[in-house]
């Protein structure tokens, strides 16, 4: 079943004395329960499109359905109230409050819904477990690493449990241990609750964890692949296709252990 479906996206900045095309007529559809990585070369127009399938921006032309439904003009409080229900965001910023603990930023999306507070701990405990934050949910931001606090953001956003999590550059602020850690946690979350992911990212470390990666280039897709194999060889394909796709975009070597 289609979760997401882009018709015809077409993306014109500025106006008529300096106008910038930065997708043209790009259609694609996203499976429930799918791991889809969005790579390409610098200015390929990748947080673009993440903007336009996450109602974060409204495209020149074509539309963007979920669950069949048109979502592309949605606007005020319709809209405020879809991306709260429905979808979640991990950007590289983490807007962590440091004035409260790490349980209440986690649950403080639910506050709003003034669930009762054993449904709260409930899913409280869940999703601490889930990312690893069990024993951390005493502490303030401030007394955790980058990572650490990554994770934080992160169970704050997937306590709503969004149907859609959209990330860009989710791992550009952490190290490699972390990153790996946390690209782990989304692995789970995306085999183990069915959430379906999309992720921009240059990094082909980071992509080898998705199952499937749209290439942009010049406002286009160039290309797709899907994992078949194990992830080495899904990131020796990445990298093959970085170098055929050209335009740099930093990579890292798989990293021993991983
Ligand atoms: N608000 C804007 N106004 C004008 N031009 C923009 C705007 N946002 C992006 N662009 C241009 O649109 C093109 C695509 O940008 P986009 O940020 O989507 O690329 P990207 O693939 O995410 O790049 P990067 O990997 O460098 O982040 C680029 O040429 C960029 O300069």
């Amino acid at each position: 079943m289609h979760i997401l479906e882009a018709q015809q996206l077409t993306k014109i900045y500025g106006h008529h004395l300096s106008l910038k095309k930065a997708l043209t007529n790009v259609s694609l559809s996203v499976e429930q329960g799918e791991f889809l990585g969005i790579m390409g070369p610098s200015g390929a127009g990748k947080s673009t499109l993440l903007n336009l399938l996450s109602t974060i921006d409204t495209p020149t032309s074509g539309r963007v359905m979920m669950d069949g439904r048109d979502i592309t003009h949605l606007k005020g409080h319709a809209l405020a109230e879809f991306r709260r229900r429905q979808l979640g965001f991990i950007f590289q910023d983490f807007n962590l409050l440091d004035a409260l603990k790490v349980r209440e930023n986690i649950v403080l999306p639910l506050a709003v819904n003034r669930l009762p507070v054993d449904q709260l701990q409930g899913a409280l405990t869940h999703v601490a477990s889930v990312l690893g934050l069990s024993e951390l949910l005493d502490y303030y931001p401030s007394e955790l690493s980058v990572g650490q606090r990554q994770r934080v953001a992160s169970a704050r956003t997937l306590i709503v449990k969004p149907q859609l999590l959209f990330a860009d550059e989710p791992t550009g602020s952490l190290d490699s241990q972390s990153a790996t850690e946390f690209l782990q946690y989304l692995q789970t979350i995306n085999g183990q609750e069915k959430m379906t992911i999309i992720m921009v990212t240059h990094d082909a470390f980071t992509a080898s964890f998705c199952k499937r990666i749209l290439f942009i280039k010049d406002g286009q897709i160039f290309s797709e692949i899907i994992r078949q194999g194990d992830r080495q060889e899904f990131f020796d394909r990445i990298i093959d296709m970085q170098a055929t796709i050209g335009g740099g975009g930093k990579t890292n070597a798989l990293r021993s252990g991983d």
